[in-house]
């Protein structure tokens, strides 16, 4: 499990150790560490260290620090290094250790701004360390236009490696003040910030490494955390000796319509291939005959939600609002106490205020309508005031109402907030999904490929979720042995499950385009592999222990 946290905390984990006079250390284990990635990266490309050109761009404050001592520790292995200092001014005690390392100094002005482009566009590698934790909004004046001229020029081929986050990237919330120049890698300190594990973030961090500085022991609850291979294989279900279809999962599907049959298709595929005892599905004729021809596995009836006997319910995908009868459905099964996973059309027909076991799956076009929906409720129905005090609740994006910008531009704050409001645990889609449980827990996950951005990928999610729901939802020892609060296990289960919807998707994708339909067919041979793989790196691990986490 990868765990990140805000630049705040960050900041006040390192409280401590600036108090008790360790300030230097930090820096020189940040910038260690940002110097020795360089390299690696040099030699994978391979390339001598002496010869290769390394240009940082530099701001006053500690982050240029950080990047003009890495750029000394890699004059001093025979690497040209070349500084722009943006702000003017800069770290003292950095500058005079390059200087003394033989590094060339330049500050960035109008006049030297054409000069300077050209001289880092060739370099081998350019190291952005003109922001980081400690910046209030993007790059400004010469900095900007640098920055804006670089990308503009496609940068030559050079590697660029932000230092800590990329400059202009918001580390609390991965909000992004353009221009940005987009990392290929990202060496980050002490942990993974938050900002870098959601969009628009992620789209500039490229690969991110974390440099381990001696605070992890301050860290506070994360802001954020992110499932790898052993934890799927830890917490994801298997059947015991004994067991049986019912006690396996029972999953009740209300999806489809007479218009979009194949939405009931693909999410009952979607289940079935997520491993659930048995699914009976409920809707129109239409979409049961075209769920009857694909998966002959399934049981259709067209009767009621109270009289099927099921342990989760997946309502929604593939229904509009004129499908009546669906909804009710949707909204009956809601009202069961089951777990839910609300999807697409069931959205803006539910209850305001929900519960942590109903999981609502939205794009962001949904969560914009969902949050402006809310907002429409008259005070007091719909917001918790733990929510409405939040600072996405004051954050301009949501307060003048949302659209599906506002969203994208402000991913783990919308979705916060959503939670909040509705106090059930919402998963926003996208290339990196995140899940908010209406507590604390926070997940994101980018295991797929932008070919999953395909229709009817959404409905095999929507499965794969209801899937998990029915064979995890009452197992509470799972999560409380894997450190997980049993109450917020509803937003494990889904990051649980968009994990498996990306690793599949990749499967499925194989580089190439994909349908919604691949995605089940590869997912029992992925989740296989997850078993496999997990157990090698256990291994592998035990005989070589990773430093990073
Ligand atoms: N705090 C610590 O103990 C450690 C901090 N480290 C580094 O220090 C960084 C944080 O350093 P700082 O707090 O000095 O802050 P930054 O280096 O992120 O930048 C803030 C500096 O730039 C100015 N500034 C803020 N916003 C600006 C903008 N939009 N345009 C231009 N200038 C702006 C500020 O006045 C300040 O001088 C971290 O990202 C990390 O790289 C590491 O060295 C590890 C230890
Ligand atoms: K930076």
């Amino acid at each position: 499990m990868i765990s990140a946290y805000t630049g705040t905390q960050i900041r006040a984990a390192e409280e401590p150790l600036l108090a008790a006079g360790m300030g230097a250390v930090l820096m020189q284990r940040a910038s260690q560490g940002l110097a020795n990635a360089v390299i690696r990266e040099l030699q994978a490309r391979g390339r001598k260290l002496y010869g290769a050109s390394v240009a940082v761009l530099a701001g006053k404050g500690n982050n240029g620090g950080d990047g003009l001592f890495a750029a000394a520790l890699l004059a001093a292995r025979g690497v040209r290094t070349t500084a722009v200092l943006t702000g003017g001014a800069a770290h003292p005690e950095a500058l005079a250790a390059f200087e003394r390392a033989g590094g060339r100094v330049h500050i960035l002005t109008d006049s030297t701004l054409n000069r300077l482009t050209a001289e880092v566009a060739r370099a081998d590698v350019v190291i952005d360390a003109v922001l980081g934790t400690g910046a209030k909004g993007g790059l400004r004046g010469t900095a900007a236009a640098l920055a804006g001229r670089l990308l503009y020029s496609g940068l030559g081929g050079s590697l660029v490696v932000a230092c800590d986050v990329p400059s202009g990237m918001d580390a609390d919330t991965g909000e992004v003040h353009a221009p940005v120049l987009s990392a290929d890698l990202t060496v980050t300190f002490g942990a993974a910030k938050a900002g870098l594990l959601a969009d628009p973030g992620a789209d500039h961090a490229g690969r991110v490494h974390v440099v381990p500085i001696g605070i992890e022991e301050n860290l506070p609850w994360p802001a954020l955390r992110r499932f790898e291979a052993g934890d799927l294989f830890r917490l994801l279900p298997r059947p015991g000796r004994r067991s049986h279809k019912y006690s396996r999962g029972v999953l009740g599907v209300v999806a489809g319509s007479a218009d979009y049959p194949g939405a009931a298709v693909l999410a009952c595929r979607g289940a079935l291939a997520a491993g659930v005892g048995m699914v009976r599905y409920l809707g129109p004729p239409e979409a049961a005959q075209a769920v009857r021809q694909s998966c002959p596995e399934v049981v259709c009836s067209a009767s009621s939600v109270a009289d099927t006997h099921v342990q989760a319910w997946l309502v929604g995908s593939g229904m509009g609002p004129s499908d009546a009868e669906q909804l009710q459905r949707a909204r009956d099964a809601v009202e069961s106490g089951l777990p839910v996973i609300a999807d697409a059309g069931a959205l803006p027909a539910l209850p305001a205020v929900l519960a942590p076991h109903v999981v609502l799956t939205p794009h962001a076009g949904e969560l914009a309508s969902l949050l402006e929906r809310l907002r429409s409720i008259p005070d007091g129905s719909a917001a918790d005031s733990r929510f409405t005090e939040s600072p996405a609740a004051e954050s301009p994006a949501f307060g003048q109402g949302a659209d599906r910008a506002a969203v994208e531009a402000h991913t783990l704050g919308a979705v916060r907030y959503a939670a909040g409001l509705t106090e059930a645990t919402v998963l926003l889609k996208g290339a990196t999904t995140l899940v908010a449980s209406p507590f604390q827990d926070f997940y994101s996950q980018a295991d797929g490929v932008p070919w999953l951005a395909s229709a009817g990928s959404g409905d095999v999610l929507a499965g794969i979720i209801g899937a998990l729901l029915a064979q995890l939802g009452s197992d509470v020892g799972r999560f409380r042995d894997a450190g997980i609060d049993p109450d917020e296990r509803w937003a494990a289960i889904a990051a649980l499950a968009a994990s498996l919807h990306g690793l599949a998707g990749t499967t499925a994708s194989a580089g190439g385009p994909l349908t919604a339909g691949r995605i089940a067919d590869v997912l029992p041979e992925v989740w296989g592999k997850v078993s496999t793989l997990s157990i090698r790196l256990a291994q592998e691990r035990n005989s070589h222990p990773h430093p990073l986490r």
